[in-house]
């Protein structure tokens, strides 16, 4: 019996996103990642939106390697910051997760518990190589906590408070984040169109 071809590119160059993704599609569908193809020139994220974003990397990921795509741009928004880092999560500080979500920690030093709050977006893109696109959105409420704590998840997660349990998302295992997560959420809406993917003729 031959290999079944894949059926979905998982279209992030982040580590983090692939491995929740990975963990919510389960088996349900075959999926290859940017690591098993021939390079891909990475699209420019230029847009104002999640939703422009997510759909910008979408639209060309999927033509350029003839897959349908599945693109996921997301960050965090802090009330405090009039919405900032936003769209900019991953560019608000040069460096890495640690050196973002420490320049975030000192831009907030002073502000009382009751102005800390923020949400995690996620805006999930799937294109078609025609040009076809879905787009489902998630969000998931907090507030940014002192210091980090925790050694799951990536990116802002030590420092991402949740309401109700007082914990950081990264004190959750991969399934519990998940089942909260703004990214969670998207995928939730988005899985009917992706089985419908695998579903065979
Ligand atoms: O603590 C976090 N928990 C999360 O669940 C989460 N989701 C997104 N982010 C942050 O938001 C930016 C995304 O930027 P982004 O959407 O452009 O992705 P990226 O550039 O890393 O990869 P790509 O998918 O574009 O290839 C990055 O700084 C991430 O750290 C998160 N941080
Ligand atoms: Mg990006």
């Amino acid at each position: 019996m031959s290999t079944p071809s894949p059926k979905l590119l998982f279209a992030t160059t982040n580590k983090g996103k692939l491995r929740e993704l990975r963990q919510l599609v389960g088996d349900s569908v075959e999926v290859v990642s940017l690591a098993d193809l021939p390079p891909v020139p990475e699209p420019e994220e230029d847009g104002d939106t999640f939703e422009a974003n997510a759909v910008k990397k979408a639209v060309e990921y999927a033509r350029a390697t003839g897959l349908p795509a599945l693109a996921d741009d997301s960050g965090l928004c802090v009330d405090a910051l009039d919405g900032q880092p936003g769209v900019l999560s991953a560019r608000y500080a040069p460096g890495d997760d640690k050196a973002r979500y420490e320049k975030l920690l000192s831009e907030l030093s002073g502000v009382p518990d009751e102005k800390r709050t923020a949400s995690f977006r996620c805006a999930l893109a799937l294109a078609w190589p025609d040009g076809r696109t879905h787009v489902e959105e998630g969000r998931c409420e907090g507030r940014i906590g002192y210091a980090p704590k925790g050694e799951h998840g990536f990116g802002y997660d030590p420092v991402f408070i949740l309401l109700d349990s007082g914990r950081s998302l990264a004190e959750l295992t991969a399934e519990e984040k998940s089942a909260i997560s703004h990214r969670g959420a998207a995928f939730r809406k988005m899985k009917p169109k992706l089985l419908s993917l695998a579903a065979r003729p």
